[in-house]
């Protein structure tokens, strides 16, 4: 049997099993199975993994601060957006594009820039190992930033199903690295602790106990391993997660309804009232902006403006770090050396009590902030 047709089989199974305290542990292993075989599904490049092969990809090289890929079902206004705020550079006739159907665009934000793919239309069916869904799901793995653009005038269907469709891919949407230390050991047997000393048996209903662990290491053949449950609400879902790394992923998702030209008042009010979510018509030029900003908040950088002394800071050119960078994690940006010749660094703007403060390595940066390093 292949791997895609085990897959349908648990699928099926889970699908006929009702849930309840007795069936708990079993739906929790055969969860466990279906995470395995999509991993391998994933994993498996072959000319049977119902990926293209060679000819088919669309590897999109990376380039720029940060990377963003639009998803959405066809006709939600991917391209539309993708006009009003990226510029396609020129440079990428440079990569072998003659089988790549996206074209990466630049979002130019403060002098940032930011990689901004589409993806081909649809997903569905990826975890199945259809077609070049599977190739689109892993072009999505390595972005900062999952955009998924939905129809207004759509149901809530559209979003559910492109969720689930990441979501059996391994991708997880603004949502923390459950709280589970996890290590595979030589020998020693499996330890499992519950940091809050919760026990076997007590645990509500679709939290994690012991005997669930135990067996879920059984299946997949872990013998000797050290697992700490630190959060008290993890479930079985968690743990499979922790166990599959790094074949999980954990990304931030930023959901923009368009077309709100559309639709009522009443329904653009109650969207745009969800959380990671903004609002906005291509057509009318409405909330485009926005979506920019938005962007820029949940990418979480920071520009920050270096300055030679004496001279104009360089605003058109700004380092991009993550949010709460220090001033040591700026001169590793510069220079592999300039750390260890560091002397102290001129600090201007918001992060500075006063303009400008002298700092050491650990004083915290904030976007936009002017720097000027000295040196030994
Ligand atoms: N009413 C309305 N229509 C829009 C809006 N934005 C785009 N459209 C229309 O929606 C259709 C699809 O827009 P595209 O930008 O091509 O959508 P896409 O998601 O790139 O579609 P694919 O290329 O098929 O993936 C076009 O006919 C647009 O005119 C909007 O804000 N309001």
């Amino acid at each position: 049997m292949g791997i895609v047709e085990k897959i349908k089989d648990i699928e099926e199974e889970m699908a006929r099993t009702q849930k309840n305290k007795a069936t708990e542990r079993h739906l929790g292993l055969l969860k466990g199975k279906l995470a395995r075989y999509r991993q391998q599904l994933l994993a498996d490049d072959g000319p049977g993994g119902g990926g293209g092969g060679p000819g088919s990809g669309f590897e999109v090289a990376k380039s720029g601060d940060a990377r963003v890929v639009l998803i959405g079902y066809p006709s939600v206004g991917k391209s539309s957006l993708l006009g009003k705020i990226t510029s396609t550079r020129s440079e990428v006739a440079q990569y072998s594009f003659t089988t790549l159907t996206s074209v990466p665009g630049v979002l130019k934000y403060g002098g940032a820039e930011i990689q901004v793919v589409d993806l081909p239309g649809i997903i569905y069916g990826a975890a199945q190992g259809k077609g070049r869904g599977r190739q689109v799901v892993s072009t999505a793995r390595t972005a900062d930033l999952v955009l998924m653009v939905l129809d207004a005038t759509k149901s809530e269907h559209q979003r559910q199903s492109l969720e689930h469709e990441l979501e059996s891919m391994g991708i997880r949407l603004n949502k923390t690295r459950p709280d589970i230390f996890f290590k595979r050991r030589e020998t020693g047997g499996v330890k499992v602790t519950f940091a809050n000393g919760q026990q076997s048996g007590s645990a509500p209903a679709g939290s994690l106990d012991e005997d669930t662990v135990r067996a879920i290491l059984r299946d997949y053949r872990v013998h000797n391993a050290e697992v700490l449950v630190r959060d008290e609400h993890a479930t079985v879902d968690d743990f499979i997660d922790i166990v599959n790394e790094p074949y999980c992923q954990y990304m931030p998702c930023l959901y923009v309804y368009n077309k709100i030209d559309a639709v009522s008042l009443e329904e653009v009010s109650k969207l745009a009232r969800e959380p990671n979510t903004t609002v906005m018509s291509c057509e009318l030029d409405l909330g485009i902006q926005d979506v920019v900003e938005e962007i820029w908040y949940q990418l979480n950088l920071s520009r920050v403006y270096t300055k030679k002394r004496g001279a104009h800071p360089k605003f058109d050119d700004p380092l991009v770090v993550r949010s709460g960078a220090t001033v040591a994690d700026l001169c590793q940006q510069v220079h592999r050396d300039f750390r260890d010749k560091f002397k102290y660094a001129l600090v201007w703007g918001s992060s500075a009590k006063h303009s400008p403060q002298k700092c050491g390595l650990q004083h915290r940066i904030d976007d936009e902030d002017v720097v000027t390093l000295f040196t030994k």
